[in-house]
């Protein structure tokens, strides 16, 4: 098998119903290339979503095999694989009390594990061993020294930067989440998954709450991330925007 950024082989999810047991698909295979965007389509309660968190190791009722860059998921804890593969839900989940707490919480997590555990981790920024030894820093000095930290490793000058590059130049770094549209939040939690880094995003209809102006930003962003080698796959109910490099559809369990 040559080896492509991200494989995934006899794919199979099956989740609890009236009846025992309903298999939502079975002996799906796919692969992705660094720098492609790929649309995933099909019909409502197909199982779009259930195999994106399958990918992303987030989904208890699926199993199957995966390669990252031709290596087994097997070889990852469930913490190294989703630093590299990473899901986008449709739902944004805002932790912190303002726009840039928020954005800073995948750092200011980093830093409080690196705390409770130095064994080592992949070599990725949003890996929370990897990134303290490359800054060559160890923090004990609590939460609010976590946080202080996680300031200095993620600015708020990047944040405003990569917030005004998806069309958030309206939401200022001091709002409260609570206080964002349901756009606005989609928004937010985008920027937050792209400063990670991650080779593989899923981003599950991060679209769907978007106006049109806002909807094309971020499909700008995400071909920009993936001509800098960035593999995507986004779950879309919009009409295709001439974004994606190719199209699958998953209907009555399989791939096409
Ligand atoms: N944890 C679960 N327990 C029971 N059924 C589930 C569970 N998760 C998903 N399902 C069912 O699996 C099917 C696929 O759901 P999924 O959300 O993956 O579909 P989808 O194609 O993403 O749908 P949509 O386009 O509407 O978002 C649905 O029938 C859903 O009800």
């Amino acid at each position: 098998m040559s080896t492509h950024l991200f494989s995934a082989r006899d794919m199979t999810c099956t989740v609890p119903s009236q009846d025992g047991e309903k298999t939502i698909f079975q002996g799906l295979s796919f692969d992705i290339d660094a720098g492609e965007i790929v649309d995933l389509v099909g019909p409502s309660g197909t199982g779009k979503s259930s195999l994106l968190t399958a990918f992303a190791r987030l989904n208890p009722h699926a199993g199957g095999t995966m390669f990252l860059d031709g290596r087994p998921s097997t070889e990852f804890t469930p913490q190294q694989w989703r630093c590299s593969v990473a899901y986008l839900p449709q739902k944004p989940v805002l932790i912190g009390d303002n726009v840039a707490e928020v954005i800073r919480l995948p750092w200011t997590l980093a830093i409080r594990n690196e705390q409770d555990d130095s064994s080592s981790g992949t070599n990725h920024p949003a890996d929370p061993q990897a990134h303290a030894r490359t800054r060559g820093k160890r923090h004990r000095s609590g939460i609010w020294g976590a946080v202080h930290n996680g300031v200095d490793m993620l600015p708020d000058d990047k944040i405003r930067a990569t917030l005004d590059a998806i069309g958030c130049e309206d939401i200022n770094l001091g709002r409260a989440p609570h206080d964002l549209s349901g756009g606005q939040a989609a928004r937010v939690s985008l920027a937050r998954t792209l400063l990670t880094d991650p080779k593989l995003l899923l981003a599950d209809e991060v679209d769907a709450g978007l106006d049109d102006d806002n909807a094309a930003k971020v499909a700008a962003i995400l071909s920009d991330a993936a001509q800098r080698g960035m593999a995507v796959i986004r779950i879309r109910h919009r009409p295709p925007d001439g974004v994606a490099t190719r199209t699958v559809t998953l209907d009555e369990g399989g791939l096409r």
